[in-house]
């Protein structure tokens, strides 16, 4: 309780920036309308476009389009300068008064231009219709989309199971640090299929490069700890949603994830090679919730759509409090079982392991 009370307060700590921003448009309602000629339909429509703007554009941004619209509407600055102390006043006359003798029309033209130049985040916020399915291309092993507020990260190497080939370590760390720069409230991690993930893809150490065996292993160990980096280091909440059998390294970062929810079919493999049923996982604290399988998608999607209207800055800073603690702990096991696996991967036992499972339907 007082955790989630002191993530409250920093959340509501957080609001006076966000009233700035939703306090710009204001502005624009004073404006001198007989102040505009040729180009005042565009400049309304910029203004509108503003008005709608979900993003933040930055300080600097809204100093820019704000100087500019007095420009346009009142021409050049002919206000007394605000004292020293009156900060944002002064930051808004500095910022005008820049603009020296600037010609109406062109400051006019000036906030239109810039305002379209702000078009990406427009078209990412409001003219994509809330619901609508946006889908990144450019992945060659994950389906990446985002709506309602969740982006979702779909592991799609349904005939080998999602096991996570070196392509696809890459590309879940890309679709990581998109997510946690786009609009999405919640990100969740899925499989296409009937597996979550089968885990490391062994044939990841079959590809020999020229510096050998032990080259081999040192990459592989770089590349864990960068990958498990990202999970540590993720700022939105994270969920696994398992939605069938999870292997290896996709069970040991469930730790990582914020919320896990597991189908009735989702078994786990750890230590000693056991299968672990979902509720077994539950139970040892690993899974967070499980369902029935048949209502499985239908109830938990329900549930992250709910997730998802809750307040994101509350969300992340009670993330961040919650993680700031153990990060610095986590990085350092993660180091340290990245060092250890690099000497067991050129172990007897090791190349024995993967040698069998390739061997038995002789792909070696
Ligand atoms: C670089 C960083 C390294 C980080 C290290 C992490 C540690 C780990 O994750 S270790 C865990 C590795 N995973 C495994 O040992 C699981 C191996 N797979 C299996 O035991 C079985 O495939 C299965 C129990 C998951 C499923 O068995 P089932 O009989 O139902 O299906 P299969 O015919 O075996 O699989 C279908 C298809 O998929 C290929 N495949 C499945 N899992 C993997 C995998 N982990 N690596 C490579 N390939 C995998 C399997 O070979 C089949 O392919 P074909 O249809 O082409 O034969």
């Amino acid at each position: 309780m007082a955790m989630a009370y002191l993530a409250w307060r920093l959340a509501r700590r957080s609001c006076p920036s966000s009233l700035q921003v939703t306090s710009f448009p204001v502005v624009q309602l004073h404006m001198n309308r007989t102040a505009m000629r040729a180009s005042q339909k565009d400049f309304e429509n910029s203004m509108n476009q503003v008005k709608l703007l979900k993003k933040d554009p930055g300080n600097e941004v809204k100093l820019k389009l704000y100087a500019l619209y007095k420009q346009a509407t009142e021409g050049p600055c002919n206000m007394p300068k605000p004292g020293v102390f009156d900060l944002i006043n002064k930051a808004k006359w500095d910022a005008w008064n820049a603009l020296g003798s600037l010609p109406k029309e062109a400051a006019r033209q000036n906030y239109v231009d810039l305002v379209s130049s702000l078009s990406p985040s427009l078209e990412s916020s409001s003219q994509v219709e809330p619901g609508t399915d946006r889908k990144s291309t450019g992945f060659e092993t994950l389906v990446v989309t985002s709506e309602d507020g969740i982006t979702k990260i779909m592991f799609n190497r349904p005939k080998k199971k999602n096991a996570i080939n070196t392509e696809m370590y890459h590309e879940i760390m890309r679709a990581l640090k998109a997510a946690s720069k786009d609009d999405s409230i919640i990100t969740v991690l899925t499989g296409n299929g009937d597996y979550y993930s089968s885990g490391n893809d062994l044939t990841n150490f079959t590809d020999i490069p020229p510096g050998g065996v032990e080259e081999k292993a040192k990459n592989n160990a770089v590349l864990l700890r960068e990958f498990v980096g990202c999970f540590i280091d993720f700022p939105k909440p994270l969920i696994a949603v398992v939605n069938g059998p999870a292997v290896g390294i996709s069970v040991t970062l469930l730790g990582l994830f914020d919320a896990v929810y597991a189908s009735d079919r989702a078994t786990e493999m750890l230590i000693f090679g056991k299968k672990l049923t979902a509720g077994e996982a539950c139970a040892q604290g690993l899974v967070t919730e499980v369902f029935p399988d048949s209502t499985f998608q239908k109830e938990v999607w329900t549930r992250l759509k709910a997730f998802a209207k809750l307040p994101p800055n509350a969300l992340r800073i009670s993330k961040e409090v919650i993680r700031k603690r153990e990060r610095e702990k986590l990085h350092a096991v993660n180091a340290e079982e990245c060092n250890v696996l690099q000497g067991r991967w050129l172990s007897d036992e090791c190349t024995n392991a993967v040698v069998n499972f390739l061997s038995r339907k002789s792909k070696l």
